[in-house]
């Protein structure tokens, strides 16, 4: 069922540093701050050869990684995004084994304009897992 891995996230205490880190220390290609209000997060993409990695920064008062923020001041691996080809399908047979569908259990629109859905970490080995539809 799940495809290429499309990113790994870090939420992170300050992004304008990670993100310069990223770009100077470890010579990575940057994209510009996205903010997603959406989803409670300003995102930055690193852009690796394989995948990406997605610098994650709590926007807004109800951010859904405050709490992690919290927990891990100094930042800390967030999710890990999987493709899918039909995330509906994919929705249906998680939910039938068991796993819990974050939020409303419908797909949102993520940071690539793709419908994305969250599997509950404590389901998966202690992952937060997104989903999204290629
Ligand atoms: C823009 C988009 C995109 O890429 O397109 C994105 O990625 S948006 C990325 C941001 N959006 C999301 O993450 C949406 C889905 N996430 C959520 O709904 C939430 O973050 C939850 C995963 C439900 C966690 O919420 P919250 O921290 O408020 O709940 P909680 O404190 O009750 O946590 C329940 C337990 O899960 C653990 N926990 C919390 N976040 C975790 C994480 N990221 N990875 C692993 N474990 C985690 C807590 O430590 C706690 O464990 P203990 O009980 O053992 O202490
Ligand atoms: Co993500």
């Amino acid at each position: 069922m799940i495809g290429r891995l499309n990113h790994v996230a870090i939420a992170v205490p300050d992004l304008e540093a990670a993100a310069a880190q990223y770009r100077d220390t470890l010579g990575a290609v940057v994209r510009a701050p996205q903010e997603e209000p959406d989803h409670g997060v300003t995102v930055v993409f690193i852009e690796l050869p394989n995948t990406k990695v997605e610098l994650l920064h709590p926007l807004g008062d109800n951010s859904p990684i405050q709490g992690f923020l919290d927990k891990n001041p100094s930042g800390g691996i967030h999710h890990m995004c999987f493709e899918v080809e039909d995330i509906l399908a994919a929705r249906d047979t998680l939910k039938a084994q068991g796993a819990r569908v974050l939020g409303t259990g419908e797909p949102k629109i993520g940071a690539h304009g793709k419908p994305v859905l969250f599997l509950h970490p404590k389901d998966f080995n202690g992952c937060l897992i997104e989903l999204e539809q290629v």
